[in-house]
C-alpha cells in the first residue's frame, strides 16, 4: 500500500469565465518511508499539490489517499495529526509572541496527549536545539534554529508524513546543509515518508529518491533522482531544469560534501 496516493489530481481557481487551471490529472504515488520530490518553475503547482495533500483546499477533484484511506473534503482531527506541512519561512509559520515551548505543546494540547513538558524536551533534543530554548521566542533564535523548531512543532504530534515545501530556501548555503542533513536523520529515525517541494535540484536530490518535474500545473516526468544525476532525463523541458540549475547547486553541494567529510 503506498503512503500517499494521487490520481486525477485536478484544480481551479476561480469561477466561470475567469477560472484558472492550477492542477491538471495529477498522478504520482509515494511508498511508506519514502522521501520524493516535486520540482518545477515558479507557479506550476507544487505548493498546491501539497496544500491539496494536507486538506489545506477542499475544492480539488479526483482522489487523494494517505495509507489507502481517503483524504475527506472536510479537515479531520485525526488526518491532521497524520500529516504535517513544513513552510519556506519558519517566521511566517510560528506565532511571534508565543514561545518555543508554547509553540510545541500547543499541538499535544490539541490533541490531547499526555506528558507535555517531557515531550517538548525529547522533540528538542531530536531537532538538535537544547531544551533550554523553551522559554525563548521566536526572534530570539536564528534562521536555522527557528526552522528546527518548525521542524519540531510538525513532528511532535509523531506525524507519518511530513510535506516540505522549500524547507531549506530562506536558509544561508551551511545552514541548509545542517536541516537538510537533520531531515535525512529524522525520516530514517521515524519512519517518515517526505513530499519535498523545491527549485533547487540539489536539494531535491540530497534527500529524495525520486520526483516528479511539473509544468504549468502538470505532471511532464516522473523518475528516480539517479536518472537525474546521470543525465538520463527524456523531456526536453527537465533538461533545461537541470542546466538552468547547475551554478546554483554547486555552493549547496560543496557545502553537503564538507559535512559528510567532517
Ligand atoms: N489561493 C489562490 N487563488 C488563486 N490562484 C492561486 C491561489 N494559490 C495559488 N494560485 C495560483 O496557482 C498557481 C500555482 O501556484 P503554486 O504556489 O502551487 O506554484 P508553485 O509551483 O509552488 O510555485 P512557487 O515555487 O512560486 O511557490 C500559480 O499560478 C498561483 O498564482
Amino acid at each position: 500500500m503506498s503512503a500517499i496516493s494521487v490520481k486525477e489530481l485536478s484544480l481551479y481557481f476561480g469561477y466561470g469565465a475567469a477560472a484558472t487551471q492550477v492542477l491538471d490529472d495529477v498522478n504520482f504515488t509515494v511508498a511508506p518511508g519514502e522521501a520524493f520530490g516535486l520540482v518545477g518553475e515558479s507557479g506550476s503547482g507544487k505548493s498546491t499539490i501539497l496544500r491539496c495533500i494536507a486538506n489545506l483546499y477542499g475544492h480539488w477533484s479526483g482522489s487523494i489517499e494517505l495509507d489507502g484511506r481517503p483524504v475527506g473534503r472536510r479537515p479531520s482531527r485525526e488526518q491532521g495529526r497524520r500529516v504535517q506541512m513544513v513552510f519556506q519561512d519558519p517566521y511566517g509559520s510560528l506565532h511571534p509572541r508565543h514561545t518555543v515551548n508554547t509553540a510545541l505543546s500547543e499541538p499535544l494540547r490539541i490533541h490531547g496527549i499526555a506528558d507535555v513538558q517531557d515531550r517538548v524536551e525529547r522533540m528538542l533534543v531530536d531537532v538538535g536545539l537544547n531544551p533550554d530554548f523553551g522559554p525563548r521566542y521566536p526572534h530570539q533564535l536564528s534562521g536555522g534554529q527557528r526552522q528546527r523548531v518548525a521542524i519540531a512543532r510538525a513532528l511532535i504530534t509523531e506525524p507519518g508524513i511530513l510535506l516540505l515545501d522549500e524547507p531549506t530556501s530562506a536558509l544561508d548555503v551551511s545552514v541548509q546543509a545542517e536541516i537538510l542533513n537533520l531531515l535525512a536523520d529524522l525520516r530514517e529515525q521515524r519512519d517518515l515518508t517526505y513530499i519535498l517541494v523545491s527549485h533547487d535540484l540539489g536539494v531535491v536530490a540530497h534527500l529524495c529518491s525520486r520526483l516528479a518535474v511539473m509544468q504549468a500545473g502538470r505532471i511532464v516526468e516522473t523518475m528516480t533522482t539517479t536518472s537525474l544525476m546521470s543525465g538520463t532525463a527524456t523531456e526536453p523541458y527537465t533538461r533545461t531544469l537541470i542546466q538552468a540549475s547547475k551554478g546554483y547547486d554547486r555552493a549547496l553541494v560543496d557545502e553537503l560534501a564538507r559535512g559528510a567529510a567532517a
